[in-house]
Order: structure tokens, then sequence, then C-alpha cells
């Protein structure tokens, strides 16, 4: 597979809670590739937690660092790349994601939610009504999710591991359009 990939970085988009790190990270392992969360750069170079970040310098700080943080990482190759639910909000975020293979990773709301039920570490969430914070973040995102070049699909009861066998064999059903696009 990774002959196959040529060293293109993967890119984990989709909601919070959906498992981008989590998968990312195994996903990587897999493949022989470096592992980066962008949330993670994001608070060693903050020096502070997300949390912090939005407390103390709001939200369009954070997405600044975050753009930031991207237009670095995707000079590199041969990395699984795993983003913040909202890195697709960012227009310019856009052309730094398409250096590489986009995979949108997809769950219902239901099962985002009572993973995250006890989690304190995403500011967006803590509000009065959590579940319909999520309901209300996917209908603004999900027309921005679905530009991803692959849609996977996954179901409560899925592993990582089974997701990131799902994701490798999907892949290369895109890299074969994308190669017949690039000999039109
Ligand atoms: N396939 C899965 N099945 C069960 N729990 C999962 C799965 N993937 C992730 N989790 C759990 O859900 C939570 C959110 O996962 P995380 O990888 O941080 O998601 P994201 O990076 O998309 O926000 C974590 O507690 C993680 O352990
Ligand atoms: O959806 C979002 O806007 C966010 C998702 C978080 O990352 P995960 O998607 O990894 O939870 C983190 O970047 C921040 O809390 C904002
Ligand atoms: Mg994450």
């Amino acid at each position: 597979m990774s002959n196959l990939l040529r060293g293109v970085n993967l890119y984990l988009i989709g909601m919070m809670g959906v498992g981008k790190t989590t998968v990312g990270r195994l996903l990587a392992q897999e493949l022989g590739y470096g592992f980066i969360d962008t949330d993670d750069v994001i608070v060693k170079a903050a020096g502070k937690s997300i949390n912090d970040i939005f407390t103390d310098e709001g939200e369009a700080a954070f997405r600044q660092l975050e753009s930031d943080v991207l237009a670095q990482v995707c000079a590199y190759t041969k990395l699984t790349i795993a983003t913040g639910g909202g890195i697709v909000l960012r227009q310019e975020n856009w052309s730094y994601l398409h250096h590489g293979l986009i995979v949108w990773l997809d769950c219902s709301v239901e099962t985002i939610f009572h993973r995250l039920l006890e989690d304190t570490t995403r500011p967006l969430l803590q509000d009065s009504n959590p579940e319909s914070k999520l309901r209300s973040l996917l209908e603004q995102r999900q027309p921005l999710y679905s530009q991803a070049d692959l849609h996977i699909t996954i179901t409560q009861e899925q592993t990582p591991e089974q997701i990131v066998a799902s994701i490798l064999a999907a892949i290369p059903s895109v890299l074969k359009t994308q190669d017949v696009q690039h000999q039109n």
C-alpha cells in the first residue's frame, strides 16, 4: 500500500470524537508513515491546552494556529495527519489538505455524543446541550467534509483496527481515479 501511495500524505477529517487521532496513529503504523496530530502540535507550540487557548485567545486565534500548523506540515511526505474537526472551516486550509489524500471519517452524532459524554477537552462541547451543539456543528460542516477524496462511514461497533482496514481497502479506488484524471 505505501508503494501505491508513493509517500502521499493522508489527512483525516471529520467531527470531533469520530476517532481521527486514535485511527490516525494506527493507520500511520500500518503504512510505515509518521503520525502528526495538528491539535498536539498546537498545544506544544502554545504551551497550553486547547481549552485554555479558546478561553484566553478565542476560537479565531486557535483557527489561525491550526492553519499555520497545517501549512508547515504539508511540506513533508509520508505522514498520516489527524486534524481537528474544524479544520475544514477555512477555505485556505483546503489548498493545504489537497496536497494529500483527504479521508472523511463519518459516524452518527449519537456515537460521538456517547464517546465524549465525560470528556471536558473539547471547548465547543462545553454547552448546556452538547448533543444539539454536535448536531448543529455537523449540519454546518457536512457539506465541507463531503469535499474529501474518501468517505468512510463508521458504525458504533467498529474497532479502530477495523476502521484502518476499511480505509486501506478504499484507498486504491481513489488513487485509480486520480491517475485517470491526471492522464486526461
Ligand atoms: N472505533 C472506536 N471505538 C470506540 N471508541 C473509540 C473509537 N475511536 C475512538 N474512540 C474513543 O473516542 C474518543 C475520541 O477519539 P479521538 O481519536 O480523540 O477522536 P477525534 O480525534 O476525532 O476527536 C476517545 O476516547 C477514543 O478512545
Ligand atoms: O471540531 C472542532 O472545532 C474542534 C475539534 C477538536 O479536535 P478533534 O476533532 O480531534 O476532537 C479541536 O481541534 C478543537 O477542540 C476544535
Ligand atoms: Mg483528535
